[in-house]
C-alpha cells in the first residue's frame, strides 16, 4: 500500500454550539488540513497519482471554506463546523471527485485548528 499527503490552509470564522461557553462567540481560525490518499498500484510512471492532480482537487474544497463564516454553509446545516466535522467534510468531498479506474481512496484527513490541536478523520471503507 503506498500513501501520499498534501497539505493546504484557509480561514474562516465559525460558532461552536454546546462545546465550551467561549467557542459560541464567534471567532475564526487559521485552519491547517492534511489530506492522505492511499492504493495500492503505482501508474507505470511510478506514482499513485500526481501530486499536481490531488493538490488541485483539495484546492477547489478548501476554495468552498476559504473566508467563509462556516455555520452558513450547507455541509454544515445539521453539524456544527469543528475540526472533526471540516475534516468529514473534506474527505467526502474529496471521494466524490475521485475518477473511476484511479485507483485511489481517502485514507485520512487531519486537520488543525492551531499547532497543538488537530482531529483526524478515517472516512469507513
Ligand atoms: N474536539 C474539538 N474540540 C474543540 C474544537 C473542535 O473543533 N474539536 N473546537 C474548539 C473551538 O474551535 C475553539 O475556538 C478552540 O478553543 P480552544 O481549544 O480553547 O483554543 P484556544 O486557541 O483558545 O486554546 P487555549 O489553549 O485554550 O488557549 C474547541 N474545542
Ligand atoms: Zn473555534
Amino acid at each position: 500500500m503506498y500513501e501520499l499527503k498534501v497539505v493546504n490552509r484557509f480561514a474562516a470564522a465559525h460558532q461552536l454550539k454546546m462545546v465550551t461557553e467561549k467557542c459560541e462567540n464567534l471567532h475564526g481560525h487559521n485552519w491547517k488540513v492534511e489530506l492522505f490518499v492511499a492504493g495500492e498500484k503505482l501508474q507505470d510512471s511510478g506514482v499513485l497519482m500526481d501530486f499536481g492532480i490531488i493538490k488541485k482537487r483539495l484546492g477547489a474544497i478548501i476554495d468552498s471554506l476559504d473566508h467563509k463564516f462556516l455555520n452558513e454553509l450547507p455541509a454544515f446545516a445539521d453539524a456544527n463546523p469543528s475540526s472533526e466535522t471540516i475534516a468529514r467534510y473534506i474527505a467526502d468531498a474529496f471521494t466524490e471527485r475521485i475518477e473511476p479506474g484511479e485507483g485511489i481512496f481517502v485514507s485520512r484527513v487531519h486537520v488543525w485548528e492551531s499547532d497543538d490541536a488537530c482531529a483526524a478523520y478515517w472516512p469507513p471503507r
